[in-house]
């Protein structure tokens, strides 16, 4: 039974808090917290068909999307949750059109790390049962402690974060995250609510076979996209990959973590940035690919490097194994 061999992430947390450059027990402290949260979502999520959280919350969010009522539930869950333990400074939230400042006119409260995160994230595959997850992403602030958060605290390029990590609800739960020393799994075992450490030391394998973009969007795809993809069908040495798209990110993305592959949202004719957002998609889950082995772009920069100028910006993405994601650079080189 997972349990009494492994280690919890509570364990975990308290042994690798030395570890990390700024410990002073608040990102430890911070961690857990979102643990905590993850396992109430994971609750709601299962049971979600039976107790009427299914389908539209009948608003849209600031990026003209309907809001689905877990996407609001789950919003809701992590933002209270980190506001009753006044363990961030400031929230930032796909669900939340402006960035939430905490308690930071009171001087006592010397919190420093800002938090975003995507609560719910493949909304699109709740009502079908198909995995769905929760992205988050950490930064120390760059105002003053004390006094009020500012949108400069959360439009940080992702090289600066000091963590970062998802949830996958699956067909088990995970929590998976990295504090820039490795990235390290844990799968919640439900009758004792205890995460444990089930997939230590996470890399992405230098190859893959599995190629993962929405290819209904293909004629819309830049013609150096187009190619790869054609690449990657090609009858020829290792190929043609697998396509496998489940149309959940976290998932997506961790499925070729574990199995060697490269997730693709573009951008294209119909949507000139792509659509995954940059401060809490694109950023946390490319510090964990670079902290397993792999590699994220946004077609010819490297998504760490890119200086953010608004909350909710989008971004093309591109992530996953090294060689797959350098073979991709190739082609998208070839119409510079
Ligand atoms: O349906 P599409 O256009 O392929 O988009 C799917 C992508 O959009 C997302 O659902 C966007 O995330 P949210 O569900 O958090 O808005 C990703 O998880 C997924 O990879
Ligand atoms: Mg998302
Ligand atoms: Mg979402």
């Amino acid at each position: 039974m997972l349990g009494n061999k492994h280690k919890t992430l509570g364990e975990f947390i308290i042994e690798n808090q030395s570890s990390f450059q700024y410990s002073s027990g608040e990102l430890s402290r911070l961690i857990n917290a979102i643990r905590l949260a993850a396992k109430v979502v994971n609750h709601e999520v299962n049971k979600a068909g039976l107790i009427d959280i299914l389908g539209a919350a009948g608003d849209t969010n600031i990026q003209g999307e309907d809001q689905q009522k877990l996407d609001v539930l789950a919003n809701d869950i992590f933002i209270q949750t980190l506001k009753n333990r006044e363990i961030v400074c400031g929230i930032a939230s796909e669900e939340e059109d402006d960035f939430i400042s905490i308690n930071s006119n009171d001087e006592k409260h010397q919190n420093k790390y800002v938090v975003l995160i995507d609560p719910l994230d493949g909304s699109s595959n709740i009502d079908v049962n198909v995995s769905v997850g929760t992205i988050f992403s950490i930064y120390r602030r760059v105002t003053p402690a004390g006094t009020p958060v500012q949108l400069e605290d959360f439009l940080q390029p992702g090289n600066k974060q000091v963590a970062a990590g998802y949830i996958v609800y699956g067909t088990s739960t995970m929590l998976v995250y990295t504090t820039g020393d490795g990235v390290n799994g844990f799968t919640l075992n439900p009758a004792l609510g205890t995460f444990y450490l089930s997939h230590p030391d996470m890399r992405f394998p230098e190859n893959g076979k599995i190629y993962s973009v929405n290819e209904g969007n293909y004629v819309h795809f830049l013609q150096g996209v187009k190619d790869y993809i054609k690449y990657c069908q090609e009858e020829k040495e290792d190929r043609p990959y697998t396509s496998r798209y489940i149309g959940s990110l976290v998932s997506d993305f961790h499925r070729n973590m574990i199995k060697g592959g490269i997730y693709m949202y573009p951008k294209s004719s119909v949507s000139e940035s792509g659509k995954l957002r940059l401060l809490y998609e694109c950023n946390p889950m490319a510090f964990i690919a670079e902290q397993a082995n792999g590699k994220a772009i946004g077609g010819r920069t490297r998504i760490l490097d890119i200086v953010p100028t608004e909350l909710h910006q989008r971004v093309p993405f591109f992530v996953g194994s090294k060689n797959m994601v350098d073979k991709l650079q190739e082609f998208l080189d070839k119409y510079k």
